[in-house]
This record gives structure tokens, C-alpha cells and sequence, in this order.
């Protein structure tokens, strides 16, 4: 057998315990498959005496991370996390030394994907993600392999774990949403900071790199429009399977007027929706291609199991040298694109207002909607809440965003609402 590919690993918390765990279990599989073994020879994280429930006194240990890059390794991993720090010292380190990088780290991806593509074009050496975006999923390879004959007009979906288990919960259990949180960070989901999870950036920083892919542009985290599930209650979940929906916080990227759309927001999926039947942590995306038609992939999102996987996985295509582009096409070649004006699309919606029980706010709702030409579909009104306030959720027939957004703005302000409307697309 050739030589053994030699691994530094910086980051040993719920992603860098499960590769180690899953080159010790899964080793000589691998080295068969690969051609060659791959090893772990130095480690590196902020507590060395810290205990794993992995040995890792096998290895050596380096207690400045960023020095990974000078040991002898043929390929510097990176699971600690950060847009900036350490993870990109490591990262460009590595790369400009000619090492291969491989990193489950989105928000760095998202950030400094361009950077560090062209540094690892420059060096000859591979910079791969697949952990970064929809964890153990290989969307990443299906996308830059599989697809890559295709010209894929639409990709969207579930990609942020902590939410949709967040979301599956309180719709199974009718659970309180900061309850739920906790269990999801308990489980190792969640991100350091769980206001990345749960505001919706953890699923735009991957977006962004899914777009990029996609439709070979260069990754426009600042143009991704996000938000999250934090103002979603139990109340529009029970409305919208009353109507016949789910509530997902989807990604979704196209081709819009002006250039590229890419928005996350919580979405009503028609229960119909293979993505309505996602639950738990699981992740699924949608790529619709013109010549394979839809495809969906779907798998563990996140979790130290799946996400050493992903890993892996890179680490294998390293191993085998088959390691392309990061982004499938060369730097040079992926389009610069502004972000697309959504003002004209049109869809259906679900905007849910809280307001106070009293005479005049139905009419005073369905006043601003008509003046800004949105046609109403459907509109419920439920009892008042612990507060006094009253639920009024409401469809709408297809309109331009625009033109809802402007019905909002005319309610901005109005003594009738006692909180702050809810807009959620309906995904059609
Ligand atoms: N958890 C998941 O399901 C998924 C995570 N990811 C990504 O994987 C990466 C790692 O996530 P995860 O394993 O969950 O994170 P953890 O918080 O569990 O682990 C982070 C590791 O990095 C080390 N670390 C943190 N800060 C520093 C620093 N300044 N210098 C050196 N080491 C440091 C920690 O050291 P110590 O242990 O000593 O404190 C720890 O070992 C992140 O980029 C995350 O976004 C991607 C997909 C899924
Ligand atoms: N915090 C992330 C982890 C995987 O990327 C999630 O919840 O999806
Ligand atoms: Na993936």
C-alpha cells in the first residue's frame, strides 16, 4: 500500500471527535477504498487535558492551532469554527504552504470562499466543504459532479438542523421554543452561537456557497436576505396545518430580474412537499436541473456522525488525488452577479398579525392590503392570547412582494397592532 495520507486536525469538539471515532471504526474500510490509509498525526484545540471520550495521546499535540499548517501533514482539517481567527489563519496557511484543507466551516466558506479558492488554485492543492453545507448530505459532490451538466434554474431547502428540529417539535409536541432550543444545543447541533441557527445566518452562509455551485457565481453571502424562526409561535404552525402546510425554514436561490435571489426565510410548504416531511434535524435540498429535472437530497444535517462523514469523504477524494475546483468551475470563471431585486415576485403569503380585540381592525387590515392591490384568499381570527391580543392570520392571493411589503408598511405603527406582523412565503 502507498504511502498514508497525514491529516493535522485542528478542532476536536462534536465534528473532530466524530472523525476521530470514525477513522478508528471505519479505518482499514477506508484505506481500501482509498488506496491508502489516512492518518491522524496532530491534533490541536484550545484545552489539551480536556476529556473527548476520544485517546487522543496518540497524537502529537501542537497548543498553537494555527501552527498545524508548518507539521508534516499532507492535509490540514479545520472543525473549530469562526468566520475569521484562527480558522482563517489555518486556512491560508495551509494553503499557501501547498497543504490540502478541508473544513466543515461554512461561515468562513461564505466569507472567504473566493480567497481561498484562488489560494488553493494557485498552490495546486484541494479546498473542500462538503461538511459545510447540509452536513452528512453530499449535495456539495451532487452538485459539482452528478449535475454538472446541467444548467439548474432553482436550489432550495432545509438547511439548517437545529430549526427544522426546533420547528418538527413544536409542531409535534407543542413545545415553547427557547424549551426546544436548548435540547437542540444539547444534542450538539447548534452552533456556537445558537442566534446563528435560529435567525437564519448558519443557513444563508450556506446558501450562499450552495448558490455558488449551482449556478457558477461567486458566493454573495451580504446579498442572501435572511431571517429566522424566532417570532414564529406554536399558533402559526397549528394555522398552517390547518390550511394545509408546514412550517420549514427553507434556503431558496434562483435566477431573479437583476441577478441572483437568495433568500431564507421560515416558508409554508404545501404538506403535499416532500419537504414537509422533513423533521428533526434532518436537511433536504431540491436542485432543479434542465436536463435531470428535480433532484432531492436529503439526509442528517448535522451531528458529529454525519458530519465526520462528510469530512471523510473529502478527505477519501483527497487521498485518491480526485479533487476538482471548490466552487466546480475555476475562480476565474465564477460570475460576479449582484442580488436580484424581489419587489416584482409574486407568490402567495401568510402574514399574521397580533392585534387588540376591539372594533375596526379586520377592516383596518383588509384596507391596507386592498390599497396595495393584495388580494386577500383566506383570513382567521383566533381568541385572544395570555396578553389580550388577538391572532389574525391571513392568505393572500398571488401579489407582488412589493406590493405586500408596502400593505406592512402602511400598518407600521398602527394602535390596532400589539406586536410585530409575521410574513412567510408560501412555496409553491
Ligand atoms: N456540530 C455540527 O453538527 C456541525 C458543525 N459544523 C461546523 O463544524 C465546525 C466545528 O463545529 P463543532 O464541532 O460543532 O464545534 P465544537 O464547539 O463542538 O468544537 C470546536 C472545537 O474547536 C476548538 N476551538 C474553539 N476555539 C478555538 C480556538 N480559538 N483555538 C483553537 N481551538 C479552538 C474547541 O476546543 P476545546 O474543545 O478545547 O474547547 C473544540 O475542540 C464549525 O465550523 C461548525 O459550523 C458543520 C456541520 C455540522
Ligand atoms: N448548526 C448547524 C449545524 C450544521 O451545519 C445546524 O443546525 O444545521
Ligand atoms: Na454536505
Amino acid at each position: 500500500m502507498t504511502q498514508p495520507l497525514r491529516i493535522a486536525l485542528a478542532g476536536l469538539g462534536t465534528v473532530g471527535g466524530g472523525v476521530i471515532r470514525l477513522l478508528d471504526e471505519n479505518g482499514a474500510l477506508i484505506a481500501r477504498r482509498a488506496g491508502r490509509p489516512i492518518e491522524i498525526v496532530a491534533v490541536s484545540a484550545r484545552d489539551r487535558n480536556k476529556d473527548r471520550g476520544v485517546d487522543i495521546s496518540r497524537f502529537a499535540w501542537v497548543d498553537d492551532t494555527t501552527a498545524l499548517a508548518s507539521r508534516d501533514v499532507d492535509v490540514v482539517v479545520e472543525l473549530v469554527g469562526g468566520s475569521d481567527g484562527p480558522a482563517l489563519t489555518l486556512a491560508r496557511s495551509a494553503l499557501a504552504a501547498g497543504k490540502g484543507f478541508v473544513t466543515a466551516n461554512k461561515a468562513m466558506i461564505a466569507h472567504h470562499g473566493l480567497e481561498l479558492a484562488e489560494a488553493a488554485e494557485k498552490a495546486g492543492a484541494a479546498l473542500k466543504f462538503e461538511a459545510a453545507v447540509a452536513g452528512g448530505i453530499p449535495v456539495i459532490k451532487g452538485l459539482r459532479e452528478g449535475a454538472a451538466a446541467n444548467e439548474i434554474s432553482r436550489v432550495y431547502g432545509i438547511l439548517n438542523g437545529t430549526c427544522n428540529f426546533i420547528l418538527s417539535k413544536m409542531e409535534a409536541e407543542g413545545r415553547d421554543f427557547a424549551e426546544v432550543l436548548a435540547e437542540a444545543q444539547a444534542l450538539g447541533y447548534a452552533e456556537a452561537d445558537p442566534t446563528f441557527d435560529i435567525d437564519g445566518i448558519d443557513a444563508a452562509h450556506k446558501l450562499s456557497i450552495l448558490a455558488s455551485i449551482a449556478f457558477g457565481t461567486q458566493p454573495a453571502f451580504a446579498d442572501v436576505a435572511a431571517s429566522g424562526i424566532r417570532h414564529v409561535l406554536a399558533a402559526d404552525i397549528a394555522e398552517a396545518a390547518a390550511l394545509g402546510y408546514r412550517v420549514r425554514l427553507l434556503g431558496v436561490a434562483d435566477h431573479g430580474a437583476g441577478g441572483l435571489f437568495q433568500r431564507v426565510h421560515p416558508h409554508l410548504v404545501p404538506i403535499s412537499h416532500p419537504l414537509a416531511h422533513v423533521t428533526g434535524a434532518t436537511n433536504a435540498v431540491v436542485a432543479e436541473g434542465n436536463y435531470v429535472g428535480r433532484l432531492l437530497f436529503q439526509g442528517a444535517g448535522a451531528g458529529d456522525g454525519p458530519t465526520a462523514s462528510a469530512v471523510v469523504a473529502d478527505l477519501i477524494d483527497i487521498a485518491r488525488g480526485e479533487f476538482g475546483p471548490a466552487f466546480a468551475m475555476p475562480s476565474s470563471a465564477l460570475l460576479a452577479q449582484g442580488a436580484a431585486d424581489s419587489g416584482e415576485r409574486r407568490g402567495r403569503n401568510y402574514v399574521r398579525f397580533a392585534v387588540a380585540d376591539k372594533v375596526g381592525v379586520l377592516a383596518e387590515i383588509a384596507a391596507a392590503m386592498r390599497d396595495a392591490g393584495v388580494s386577500i384568499e383566506s383570513l382567521i381570527q383566533r381568541g385572544a392570547s395570555g396578553d389580550g391580543s388577538v391572532l389574525v392570520a391571513i392568505v393572500t392571493h398571488e401579489a407582488p412582494e412589493r406590493a405586500v411589503a408596502q400593505a406592512l408598511e402602511r400598518l407600521r405603527g398602527s394602535q390596532s397592532l400589539t406586536g410585530q406582523p409575521l410574513w412567510m412565503h408560501i412555496l409553491e
